[in-house]
């Protein structure tokens, strides 16, 4: 069993870092994008995703990001301190930006999500408006790699990273790669490789380890050499996803696991690598150990694939509990 130390005596459990935007789900399921006749409104977005899971599971989550100074911002705003998550570090951005938006199919594959992203308000944030002592008031620092893709988010991600190694709050990266956020993948992989040296924790699926290994190993697909490769400078654990196959973990001092899926009916497959890391970072936050961390965001994956949204769909700590407890007895 593996423990992570983390420091203990910090107000906010994690801090995410990255988007937050509006999600809007179509309101028929199995339905082409050009057929649906309308859709729901949700918040969404990678990082604000992972806040909510981690704060709807019950710990203390914050975030560092920024929306537009408009209705859609304020509605992002409001959802999330409704969920309980401290919105110190959120700014606002007045200069025309906007608030990033998805829209989506609902289907358990081959499933559609449209982003708008021109002018995306959340890459406007800087380096001087993130707080060294917002950083270190947390056990850990979730960073979403979209925040990379582009200047000043990506000046504003990497100095969060470095005030969280200077104050030991450990470091989370979520790889999080959208190939339409970048210039090249050789660009991509530069960066990432900077953000994954200043990481305890790197979690990515293989398309996402794949193009982080553009330069140093291309054409790479054994998982085993990608683990090597990424257990250096800071990082002590790398994850592995491959969505309905589980995941692999691998820790620097040789300890290996894998693990499966909780089967359900799914509804649309994005979510779940939010809702996992979701569930991975509430479990290493409250002292659990790594090989519990996984499977509880495996199960919040599961359960929030077989829900109708993102935000709405992570479980509490209760469902996530009567899932596990209800699947291990029909083993
Ligand atoms: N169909 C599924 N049924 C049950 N669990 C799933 C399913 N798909 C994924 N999961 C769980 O979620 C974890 C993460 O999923 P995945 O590998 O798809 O992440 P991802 O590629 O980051 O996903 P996304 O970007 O769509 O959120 C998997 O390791 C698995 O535990
Ligand atoms: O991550 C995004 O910006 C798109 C979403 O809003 C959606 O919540 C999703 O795809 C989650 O991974």
């Amino acid at each position: 069993m593996t423990k992570i130390a983390l420091q203990q005596d910090r107000p906010l459990d994690a801090i995410v870092l990255g988007r937050a935007g509006v999600d809007l789900y179509a309101r028929e399921s199995n339905t082409d994008m050009a057929d649906i006749s309308g859709f729901n409104k949700f918040v969404g977005g990678s990082a604000a995703n992972i806040a909510v899971a981690i704060s709807k599971l019950g710990a203390k989550a914050g975030f560092i990001g920024c929306v537009a100074d408009d209705a859609f911002g304020g509605y992002v705003r409001s959802y999330m301190s409704g969920q309980g998550i401290n919105l110190d570090g959120m700014m606002t951005d007045a200069s025309g930006s906007r608030t990033s938006v998805a829209f989506t199919e609902m289907k358990p594959s081959d499933c559609t999500v449209l982003i708008y992203r021109n002018k995306a308000s959340d890459l406007t944030i800087k380096p001087e408006q993130v707080d060294p002592e917002y950083i270190a008031s947390a056990k850990v620092l979730v960073v979403t790699g979209t925040a990379l893709s582009e200047s000043p988010s990506r000046e504003a991600t990497l100095i969060a990273m470095e005030h969280a190694r200077r104050s030991n709050t450990a470091v989370v990266l979520d790889v999080d790669y959208r190939p339409y956020s970048w210039r090249t993948d050789v660009d991509a992989s530069i960066y990432y490789g900077i953000a994954a040296g200043l990481s305890d924790i790197v979690i990515g699926n293989r398309e996402e380890f794949d193009m982080m290994e553009t330069v140093l190993a291309p054409g790479n697909k054994d998982d085993d050499a990608t683990a090597e490769r990424f257990l250096r400078a800071n990082t002590q654990v790398v994850v592995i996803k491959a969505g309905e196959l589980g995941s692999k973990v691998y820790c620097r001092d040789g300890h290996k696991f894998q693990q499966g899926i909780f089967r359900v009916d799914v509804q649309k497959p994005f979510g779940s690598g939010d809702s996992f890391a979701g569930g991975l970072i509430w479990t290493l936050v409250n002292g659990g150990e790594l090989e519990e961390g996984v499977k509880y965001g495996s199960a919040a994956a599961a359960i929030n694939v077989s829900g109708k949204s993102c935000t709405e769909a992570m479980p509490t700590q209760e469902q996530l509990f009567d899932f596990i407890e209800t699947r291990e007895q029909s083993l």
